[in-house]
């Protein structure tokens, strides 16, 4: 199957060249618009250790809080990769869900990408199809506020 459509949502799932599935906007979607809440499913952290880290979960979870692992269900946990993301995402452990929000306006086709930080797993193929989106100082700040 090479696109799953998501209903309602102006969103799908596509197979990429270089990094496998990927979540991707049908039309233009305004800055800081909800995108997506993800329900959390929680590994305690025994069972992460001794049986999670040594599956392709590994790829998919999320740090949690006392070294619990979660996994983001729904399109939380096809978010891929990207140096400069256009998507940002915040943790509500109360409520063990993970919402995922723009940074800034994006464009129809333009896939959907969160950073997954500094250590990669893999390599990154974000780093030469990057789109060359120029982002306004004020959108990179707030990006850098996010991160730190
Ligand atoms: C959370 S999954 C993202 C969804 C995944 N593409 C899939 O098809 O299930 C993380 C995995 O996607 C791939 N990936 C994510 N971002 C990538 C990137 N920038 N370059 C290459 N592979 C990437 C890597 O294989 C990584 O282990």
């Amino acid at each position: 199957m090479k696109t799953i459509s998501l209903f309602d949502r102006p969103l799908e799932i596509r197979d990429t060249e270089t990094k496998g599935r990927g979540v991707f906007a049908l039309e233009h979607l305004p800055a800081h618009t909800c995108i997506e809440i993800s329900p959390v499913l929680l590994f305690q952290k025994e069972q992460y250790e001794n049986h999670g880290q040594y599956t392709v979960l590994n790829e998919y979870t999320y740090v949690w809080s006392a070294g619990r692992q979660g996994l983001a269900l729904g399109l939380g946990s096809m978010f891929n990769h990207d140096r400069c993301p256009n998507v940002y995402w915040k943790k509500d452990e109360p409520n063990r869900c993970i919402s995922y929000f723009t940074l800034r306006q994006v464009h129809p086709n333009e896939e959907l990408c969160i950073s997954y930080g500094d250590q990669l797993w893999f390599d990154d193929g974000s780093a030469s199809s990057h789109n060359h989106y120029d982002q306004p100082e004020e959108e990179n700040s707030f990006l850098q506020n996010l991160l730190l």
